[in-house]
């Protein structure tokens, strides 16, 4: 049996493909897996302004088209990069195990936030509107400048344009082995992760029974169970990957999912944090999500969508 796994080309999107690769391969010795290269929207406007208004699913729509017509027949993605609706006939299948959560400071001239804390002038790059929220609730005198495009650039842009430093996903470093470039975890309260940060996500065609069967060791159930509740929050307060949003959920020792989430303005003077515990993801998310709106939240978010149209 062959197996096609359609990816985006970037290193880490390929890196993510070879390791679902590697296990399927490793648990079947009679299927061959072989991965096809995708070029996205996402790609091609990486470093031009409309990037940061881009939208749902930049990083996915060509990806999505080649699953239907049969090009390819699993797609993976970054948990987090995967927009909460999908086309007629696929769907989320797996979500699998977890790694590293949180975000990562990448700091240009061996200074921690704290050293930095005190400092004038200091400049920090990052693409992500969750991340400067984040950034200007304890620090709200730094610059925070846009920098897109992959780990890669963003570290090239980084000593170019003479930055302090630059936020990352922990994941993605330690996945591209650039972990010794860390200078610190940013721990998941002070800096709420993205919505299923860390985790993989496979979608495959909705009829294709033979397939869901094979792939059914990929699932991870805890870890399906908490960034499903963080995606039921995203999808209430009607947010795609650009909004100033972080959710989290971890299980508690009795089973259940303990969801947290905040959502900051962008100039990080305003912000909502809640948490709550459930035995329901869905319920769970959709129930923080309403509460936090309610509080602050909606106001919060309808200003950035109109600063961002
Ligand atoms: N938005 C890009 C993206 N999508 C997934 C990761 C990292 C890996 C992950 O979170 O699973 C990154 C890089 C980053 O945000 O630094």
């Amino acid at each position: 049996m062959k197996i096609t796994i359609g990816t985006r080309a970037s290193k880490l999107a390929l890196w993510q493909a070879e390791h679902i690769k590697a296990e399927i391969e490793g648990r079947y010795s009679d299927v061959e897996v072989v991965l096809k290269k995708i070029v996205t929207k996402g790609d091609k406007i990486l470093d031009s302004p409309l990037a940061k208004v881009g939208g749902k699913g930049l990083f996915v729509k060509e990806i999505e088209n080649e699953l239907i017509s049969g090009e390819i027949d699993i797609a993976v993605h970054s948990m987090k990069d995967v927009p909460t609706e999908f086309p007629d006939g696929l769907e989320l299948f797996a979500i699998t195990y977890r790694g590293d959560p949180r975000d990562a400071f990448v700091s240009a001239h061996g200074k921690s936030l704290a050293e930095l804390s005190h400092k004038e002038d200091v400049t920090i790059g990052t693409s992500s509107l969750r991340r400067q929220a984040q950034l200007l609730i304890r620090y709200s005198h730094w610059n925070i400048v846009w920098v897109r495009g992959n780990v890669q650039t963003r570290l090239k842009r980084m000593e170019e344009r003479g930055m302090d430093g630059i936020i990352l996903a922990a994941a993605g470093l330690q996945r591209l082995e650039l972990e010794h470039l860390v200078q610190e975890y940013i721990d998941p309260e002070v800096m709420v992760p993205a919505i299923g940060q860390g985790a993989l996500g496979l979608e495959i065609r909705s009829a294709d029974n033979e397939l869901k069967e094979k792939l059914k060791f990929l699932i991870h159930p805890e870890t399906t169970q908490c960034v499903l509740a963080e995606r039921a929050l995203l999808r209430t307060m009607e947010g795609g990957c650009q909004v100033p949003i972080g959710a989290y959920a971890t299980m508690t020792s009795d089973g259940q999912v303990h969801l947290k989430a905040m959502v900051g303005s962008v100039d990080g003077k305003t912000v909502v944090r809640r948490e709550s515990i459930g035995n329901d993801p869905e319920v769970l998310g959709i129930d923080l999500a309403n509460e936090m709106l309610d509080a602050g939240a909606r106001a919060i978010l309808q200003e950035v969508y109109q600063d961002h149209q």
